[in-house]
């Protein structure tokens, strides 16, 4: 393994269903088949797929959300497969989420400061309410949103302030590598551009890994180092993010950059800037 991969996913499968017990058994649903790539440190790697593909899945079995069927993903140099409680406990802290609709990851009733500084208080090492309300208020600022927030409930917040929100809760436990599992899909595209630029940011800032979720293409170029395609539980086509919209191989990486053409106004000029359509 090379010195600056943070992590290796080899061979990784995962099936859903099948027999649980001589009463109960469901429908095998083989949604991740043969998924191999890896992620070296600081960069942004885009895994991008059509809706069904398994990207969720990938996404949710390297957070150790659900265990794969088979296959190994080693991070920073252990398997996580291999890890003590202990261990997987530390883990939990460096490797975070953001979801597609941070609002729904939101519970409606409590305010938004009080649920980031409750990630602080379950995972982190301090108990100290005051340091942990004043690194509350930072890490709104640090995403772009005043204190006022703090007090403000879930559906007081437009879209991409509770993306925003959704950010600052996985950063407050100082993450080393993030999941975007599409983060910015439900988003209007100026909005969308803004959350992706405070990505970029905050990558730069925190010397953040990301992995990048989203069914095309349209803001990889922008945002990506390196791209996986996946296709129905497999990877397909794997390169740099120019070599993939310079000279793809696959018919649906074709299919899936086809769609972009069709884009116009801040996004496509993005791309033109950057000589990749
Ligand atoms: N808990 C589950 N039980 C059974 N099948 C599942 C489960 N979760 C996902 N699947 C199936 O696994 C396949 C891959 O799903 P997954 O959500 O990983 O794909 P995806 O590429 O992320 O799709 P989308 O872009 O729509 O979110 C799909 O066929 C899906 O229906």
């Amino acid at each position: 393994m090379k010195d600056n991969t943070l992590i290796e996913v080899k061979g990784l499968q995962k099936v859903y269903g099948g027999k649980k017990s001589i009463f109960l058994s469901t429908k095998k649903v083989t949604a991740v088949k043969d998924v191999s790539f890896s992620i070296r440190e600081g960069e942004t790697f885009g895994l991008i797929g059509e809706s069904g593909s398994g990207k969720t899945t990938v996404g949710r079995m390297i957070l150790r959300l659900i265990d794969p069927t088979s296959g190994s993903i080693i991070y920073n140099g252990h398997s996580l497969m291999d890890l003590s409680k202990k261990e997987m406990a530390a883990l939990r802290k460096e490797v975070q989420i953001v979801f597609q609709d941070s609002g729904s990851a939101f519970n409606p009733r409590k305010t938004i400061g009080s649920q980031i500084a409750q990630s602080l208080l379950k995972f982190g090492d301090n108990s100290d309410s005051q340091l942990i309300h004043k690194e509350t208020l930072r890490m709104l600022e640090v995403v772009g949103l005043r204190a006022d927030f703090y007090d403000r409930y879930p559906h007081e917040l437009s879209g991409g302030q509770r993306q925003r929100a959704g950010i600052a809760r996985a950063l407050i436990l100082k993450p080393k590598f993030l999941v975007l599992d599409e983060p910015v899909s439900a988003l209007d595209v100026s909005v969308k551009a803004q959350i992706i630029n405070l990505l970029m940011d905050l990558q730069k800032e925190f010397n953040l890994t990301y992995l990048f979720i989203a069914h095309n293409l349209d803001l990889v170029a922008y945002f990506c180092d390196r791209v996986a395609v996946l296709s129905k539980g497999e990877v397909i086509e794997t390169s740099s993010t120019m070599e993939l919209f310079k000279n793809p191989k696959h018919e649906m990486t074709k299919k899936l950059l086809s769609s972009i053409l069709t884009l116009h106004g801040d996004l496509g000029e993005v791309y033109r800037n950057r000589n990749v359509i």
